[in-house]
């Protein structure tokens, strides 16, 4: 097979519900997942063993690496003993919220099932990313955005894309998922709101009367003790998103803009403070 290049698009979630704590220690929770356009890039070539290389140095490049465990999974479940060239160019930040590594090792699942002929099974390789991380099966699966519960492996397209643009910062503080779980406010007694019911509203009818429901669990701790990533949530209201949250467990922050010229004028006024930012268009997918 020839070499082959494929992006592996971010993620933000609209609204993250912790809604209890399982007794292996991860917690169960409802969120919307969508897609943005933040992309890394990963070209696969052949070779006679499996290695990578990758342009952002403070990632490792063993098999602490998401590609590496995706591709050494694969290689253990296949019984295969194929080689492969990896050359990842790290765009997503990472420690972000955004889902960069989960998203690397869907991609690396999916293309190397090819690449290496082993056809495996879409229930296979959902069995082999659910252990890679709890973001993975949706970027195996999905294209679009998707309604998660369970840890965020059982997931439902919601086949809808969302109709406005999205400025999505990067504040520069590496903030890591197991730090965020260990130190968010719980809430477990709480009713959840019917997000995906909200969601489809918020898509198909522009109601927007419900947009405090998509509240991020995560938000009031990372706020308390990151207050330059909840300065960067206000600035996105002050420069006129209607909605704007943290990512995932954060630090990555975005907002919801109906004008692409208040988009604009927010990305500028991050840039100048030196952040990583992206900008989505109106009705993105990750279909390539
Ligand atoms: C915060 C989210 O990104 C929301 O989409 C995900 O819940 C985290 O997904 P992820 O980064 O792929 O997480 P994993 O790499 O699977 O897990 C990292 C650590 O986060 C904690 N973790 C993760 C997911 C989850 N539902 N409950 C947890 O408690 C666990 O301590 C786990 O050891
Ligand atoms: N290819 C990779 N890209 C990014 N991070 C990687 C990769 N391989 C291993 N990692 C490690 O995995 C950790 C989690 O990466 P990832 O980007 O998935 O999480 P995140 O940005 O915190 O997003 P989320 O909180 O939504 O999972 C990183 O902090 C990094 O140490």
């Amino acid at each position: 097979m020839c070499p082959v290049s494929v992006k592996s698009f971010a993620k933000i979630n609209l609204g993250l519900l912790i809604t209890s704590k399982r007794s292996d220690g991860y917690h169960m929770l409802e969120t919307v997942f969508a897609p943005i356009d933040w992309c890394d890039t990963i070209e696969f070539s052949h070779s006679d063993t499996l290695s990578m290389c990758c342009t952002d140095s403070a990632l490792p490049v063993d098999e602490n690496n998401l590609c590496m465990r995706a591709a050494k999974a694969l290689q253990e479940s296949a019984g295969c003993s194929a080689g492969v060239s990896i050359t990842l160019d790290k765009r997503i930040p990472f420690g972000a919220g955004l889902g960069g590594g989960s998203s690397d090792a869907a991609t690396v699942l999916r293309t190397l099932n090819e690449f290496w002929n082993v056809r495996a099974s879409l229930a296979d390789l959902h069995a082999l990313a659910v252990r890679l991380g709890a973001d993975v099966p949706y970027f195996l699966e999905m294209t679009g955005l998707a309604f998660a519960r369970g840890i965020g492996d059982e997931l439902e397209d919601l086949s809808l894309r969302l109709p406005f643009h999205i400025v999505t910062v990067f504040p520069e503080e590496h903030i890591s998922t197991v730090w965020a779980y260990k130190h968010f406010y719980p809430r477990f007694e709480r009713t959840p709101p019917d997000l995906k019911q909200l969601v489809m509203a918020l898509c198909l009818e522009g109601e927007r009367s419900c947009l405090g429901a998509f509240e991020n669990d995560f938000e009031p701790a990372v706020f308390d003790h990151y207050p330059g990533v909840k300065k960067v949530k206000q600035d996105l209201l002050d420069s006129g998103s209607f909605y704007a949250s943290l990512s995932g467990s954060g630090s990555a922050v975005f907002g919801f803009f109906d004008k692409r010229e208040d988009a604009d004028g927010a990305l500028m006024k991050m840039r100048q403070q030196r952040f990583r930012t992206s900008i989505t268009a109106p009705g993105f997918s990750m279909e390539q």
